[in-house]
């Protein structure tokens, strides 16, 4: 099938439904993702996007279907259970502390302790600046002062902090919501160079736009959700704007 991840799949959700009540969120859903993938994710508003996402990353419980990752089916109560299992959702408001640096944001809820004088806990600060240089080196991104609280920071990098975050972790899946969204031009270059980063890692990003010249830039392939329901899943080298514009809205 060319529109399915070649050889194993990272991620494979197989008829996955949402429904609240009797509104039919998503409906027996299936698409996969493989190691180094890049998968555009487009529908028009209210399509089914977020409650597809929030069904991967252990935000709702799905009604029906299935999650398995690298094959083997997972169940997830909480972001937590996803997140620990390398599934990591980078939401549009980033979930950044404005007035933490880069090593604090990463290690949000998580902070490193050490002890000074062999007794006292105190944070490991000096951890936490190494994991900031080491994790931004790895995504090629640069900024003049690592100590500098994140508000000093422009939109795309903000998105760098939040993507090096999940990198750290260990993040396999990232999955992006309009990263792209409220950026300039050159900022969204620099998010579209950050996923292109994230792909030579053997990654593999979920990528939530409205954007079509940012999916066409970066995508492998595109899965199209209107009302609930795949419209259709092509490759990208495959199809054109026009053809996934009649998908989103339809014949
Ligand atoms: N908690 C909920 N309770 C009831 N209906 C819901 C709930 N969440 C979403 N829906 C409905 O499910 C459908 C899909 O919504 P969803 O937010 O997933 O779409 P979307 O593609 O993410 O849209 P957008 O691009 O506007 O964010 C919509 O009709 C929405 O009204």
């Amino acid at each position: 099938m060319s529109e399915t991840a070649k050889g194993e799949a990272l991620l494979e959700v197989r008829n996955l439904s949402k429904h609240f009540g009797a509104v039919r969120a998503l409906d027996d859903f299936s698409m996969s993702i493989g190691p180094g993938e890049v998968v555009a994710l487009a529908g028009d508003n209210g399509a089914g996007k977020t409650t597809l996402i929030k069904a991967i990353s252990g935000v709702y419980k799905p009604t029906a279907g299935e999650i398995r990752l690298k094959g083997e089916p997972v169940h997830f109560s909480t972001p937590q259970d996803a997140r620990e299992k390398g599934i990591e959702t980078i939401y549009q408001d980033l979930a950044l502390a404005d007035n933490l640096t880069i090593g604090a944001n990463i290690f949000l809820g998580r902070e490193p302790m050490t002890k000074r004088f062999g007794f006292l806990p105190v944070l490991d600060r000096r951890k936490m600046a190494t994991a900031a240089r080491e994790t931004m080196a790895l995504l090629d991104f640069h900024v003049s002062r690592m100590d500098a609280p994140v508000s000093n920071f422009s939109g795309g990098q903000r998105q760098a902090v939040a993507i090096g975050r999940a990198v750290y972790w260990n993040a396999q899946i990232l999955i992006m919501d309009e990263p792209t969204a409220a950026l300039g031009v050159p900022e969204q270059r620099k998010v579209l160079s950050l996923i292109r980063q994230l792909k030579s890692q053997g990654r593999g990003v979920i990528f939530i736009s409205h954007n079509l010249q940012d999916i066409f830039a970066v995508s492998d392939r595109i899965v199209v959700l209107r009302r609930g329901v795949q419209a259709g899943a092509r490759r990208i080298s495959e199809t054109t704007h026009d053809e996934v514009v009649k998908l989103m809205v339809g014949g």
